[in-house]
């Protein structure tokens, strides 16, 4: 049972620091500082306190900051112990809590217990763990965002307003004699459209939130000699992979995250596309085509001589991939057109001719481009998917409407409502809340 036993962790970073943090929360929390400190400890004040261990021999001295429930962090009593971030020191003072009856925190647990409590709702307890890892000043501000609850106060109004529609349709139901248009059904029509409308525009901004957080996953193909290890180079700055002119050099994945422009890229180099191929070469086009289902972005390199031929080499294998950039390569050795279509660049990875055409692409293509981005919160794949679902089900209970199939649209409202709510966590399975807390850090 959450909230039932007392739980303790070092807080801040692992390694040698100038201060580190032993936090404490539970019904204990106060009792146990209180002994380590020899002190009592009032709430939300600020107490300097020798931490000593059980023959009274001082560990550490600090400051002690108690937090009383339900006012603190995860909604239980709190107490930090701040002393100096000596990893041995705050083992041993840490140590000294568990003798005294706490048990260390799982990872995450914190944020656990601030999320059973109603401190944070899902996607506030998740914007936590992302604003700890934001890679830059961009991503930390969009987790923070997320955090003040921007996106959940979006996915509430939702929410609220398929509610509203869901009882309308249940009271219609009740009067199925009577014909939808006498119980106000252009009016649920038309919530309807709104609420779809209002769903397409929270999906656009939290794929784009998504993408700050995960960066953008874009999968390099093309036929062998092409310069795909040679672009992945160019943009890696960096001899990452192996080039020659050797058509099927490269077999195995190789994966680079590179920065460009402020965009994230996990880039991903594969084996050259093209019939036969002994058996290892056969095995990286499979790894290639597998790894393109995966992709947000196919990078197609093509030899700029070559273009038409290698259209067809890759036609299949790029079909179902979201968005492509096409990139005709060795630029120096071909006659590029004037201009070039909206999704394409003629570069020379072998020169850098080109190259940044190709960044400006991939930003424009990250989704990053647009205006207010830098009012744009943070989103997760989980939350994204969520959207999604939920986004079926109002198209289906729409079509259910149209055809005065009013119980299966009812159906289709609860069900995408569901959805909603599974994204804040009002609606979570407990497998689910392992799953997010999991991944967090130990102390958070
Ligand atoms: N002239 C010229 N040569 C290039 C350019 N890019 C790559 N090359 C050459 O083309 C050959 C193939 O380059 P790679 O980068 O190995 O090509 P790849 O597509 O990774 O090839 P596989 O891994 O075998 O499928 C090498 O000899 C490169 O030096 C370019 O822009 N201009
Ligand atoms: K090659
Ligand atoms: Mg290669």
């Amino acid at each position: 049972m959450p909230g039932t036993d007392t739980i303790a962790a070092i807080a801040t970073a692992a390694g040698a620091g100038g201060i580190g943090v032993v936090r404490l929360s539970g019904p204990r929390a106060k009792a146990i500082a209180e002994t380590i400190c020899g002190r009592r400890l009032r709430p939300r004040h600020v107490h300097y306190a020798r931490f000593t261990d059980d023959a009274g021999e001082t560990l550490d001295d600090g400051i002690a900051l108690y937090f009383a429930a339900p006012a603190s962090y995860t909604g239980e009593d709190v107490v930090e112990l701040q002393g100096h971030g000596s990893p041995a020191v705050l083992r041993e003072v840490l140590s000294r809590c568990l003798a005294l009856g706490a048990r260390i925190a799982r990872p995450g647990e914190f944020s656990e217990r601030a999320f059973l409590n109603g401190k944070l709702d899902l996607v506030q307890a998740e914007a936590v763990a992302d604003l700890i890892a934001a890679g830059d000043a961009r991503a930390a501000r969009a987790a923070r965002r997320s955090l003040d609850g921007v996106f959940s106060r979006r996915v509430d109004a939702l929410a609220d307003l398929l509610l509203r529609l869901r009882v309308h349709v249940e009271a219609a139901i009740d009067f199925a004699d009577e014909p939808l248009d006498t119980l106000g059904g252009d009016a649920l029509r038309s919530g309807l459209a709104r609420a779809q409308d209002d769903l397409d525009a929270l999906l656009v901004e939290a794929e784009r939130g998504r993408k700050l957080r995960d960066g953008l996953h874009a999968v390099i193909v093309g036929p062998p000699n092409a310069g795909k290890s040679s672009l992945l180079n160019a943009l890696a700055g960096s001899e990452r992979a192996i080039v020659s002119d050797v058509a099927g050099t490269t077999r195995d994945l190789l994966r680079e995250t590179v920065r460009v422009d402020g965009v994230e890229l996990t880039l991903v180099d594969t084996a050259g596309l093209r019939a036969g191929g002994d058996a290892i070469e056969r095995e990286g086009m499979r790894r290639a085509e597998a790894e393109l289902g995966r992709a947000d972005l196919a990078i197609v390199v093509l030899d700029g001589r070559e273009v038409e031929a290698g259209r067809a080499a890759v036609a299949e294998a790029i079909a179902d991939v979201p968005q492509r950039l096409w990139v005709f390569n060795k630029s120096d050795l071909a006659a590029a057109p004037a201009a070039a279509g909206e999704n394409e660049v003629w570069v020379s990875a072998r020169t850098g001719a080109g190259l940044d055409a190709l960044h400006a692409r991939l930003r424009a293509l990250a989704g990053l481009e647009a205006d207010g981005v830098d009012g744009s919160f943070s989103a997760r794949t989980r939350q994204v998917d969520a959207l999604r679902r939920a986004r079926q089900e109002l198209v289906a209970a729409r079509q259910l409407l149209d055809r005065d199939r009013l119980e299966l649209a009812a159906e289709s409202l609860r069900l995408g409502h569901d959805q909603l709510g599974e994204i804040t966590g009002r609606v979570a399975p407990d497998d689910l809340l392992g799953h997010i807390f999991s991944t967090f850090c130990i102390g958070k």
